[in-house]
């Protein structure tokens, strides 16, 4: 499959439009979230690694907020238990038309061991059914902040027992240092991997109205009130986190 480098921001723009996950963005992404996300290649193998422990054979898993179906391949690479499907959910066309071209070049390897099924839908609306596995591999982070404990909720009543969600966000800190460290750190990222100034100021204005982090605390508290009884941190790099939650 043909994928660009991310020079999306490059130019100056007169005006720097909402982030959408339109077209120009698919045709990027891998470069883009690797680029952007610290840990991002490791958090998405090592969800499949997690997975493989808790997915129960003849259940369903989640991917939601699947985008190009990153995590749907590391379920497929790693998940053994028998007859278990993959739901990979998204709302964006643009994503989703490239996601299943993705997974069809993966059939050939794995379409015995995993089906996966791929849905253009709004996770707000989609009924969830039952699953030993939910993943959202920065997704929250996208749903508006007032409907985030209703949509972690019906995650959480579709769980099986001994099932879990994995979650990764982009955190905010509470701490004015920390936020402003954390910030900084994450601009060094970027610029390490190419990024220049403008292009990382016009990604920050873009994105800053449709993404709205949470603090730790915040999702430990949400993901509690949501009827999860054990939150743990499994990776953390810089301003990024990935938690495993369990019903
Ligand atoms: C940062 S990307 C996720 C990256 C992906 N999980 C991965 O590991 O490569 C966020 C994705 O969530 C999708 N999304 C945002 N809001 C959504 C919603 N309400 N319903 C379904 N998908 C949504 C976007 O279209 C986008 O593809
Ligand atoms: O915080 C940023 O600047 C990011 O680029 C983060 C982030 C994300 O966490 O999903 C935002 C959107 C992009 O699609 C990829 C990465």
């Amino acid at each position: 499959m043909k994928h660009s480098p991310d020079r999306l921001f490059a130019q100056p723009l007169a005006e720097v439009p909402d982030f959408t996950f339109n077209e120009d963005v698919a045709r990027v992404f891998p470069d883009m979230i690797k680029r952007s996300v610290p840990g991002y290649p490791t958090i998405v193998e090592n969800i499949g690694v997690l997975a493989a422990q808790f997915a129960q054979p003849g259940t369903r898993l989640y991917d939601l907020g699947c985008s190009l179906g990153a995590v749907s391949q590391a379920l497929r690479r790693h998940v053994r238990a028998e007859g278990c499907r993959v739901i990979a959910v998204d709302n964006s066309p643009a994503m989703l038309e490239r996601c299943r071209e993705y997974l069809h070049a993966q059939d050939a390897m794995f379409q015995e061991l995993l089906r996966v099924e791929t849905i253009e839908a709004d996770i707000l609306a989609l009924e969830l059914e039952p699953a030993s596995l939910v993943a959202m591999n920065f997704t929250l982070q996208f749903i508006p902040p007032e409907r985030r404990l209703e949509l972690l909720g019906r995650i959480r009543q579709v769980l099986l027992p001994g099932g879990a969600l994995i979650l990764s966000e982009k955190l905010r800190f509470a701490d004015a240092e920390e936020q402003a460290l954390l910030g900084d750190l994450h601009v060094a990222f970027k610029r390490a991997n190419g990024y220049s100034e403008l292009e990382i100021a016009q990604k920050r204005s873009a994105i800053e109205n449709v993404m709205k982090p949470d603090s730790l605390d915040e999702h430990r508290q949400r993901l509690q009130a949501a009827g999860f009884r054990k939150v743990l941190p499994w990776f953390q790099c810089l301003n990024f986190v990935s938690l495993i939650a369990l019903p």
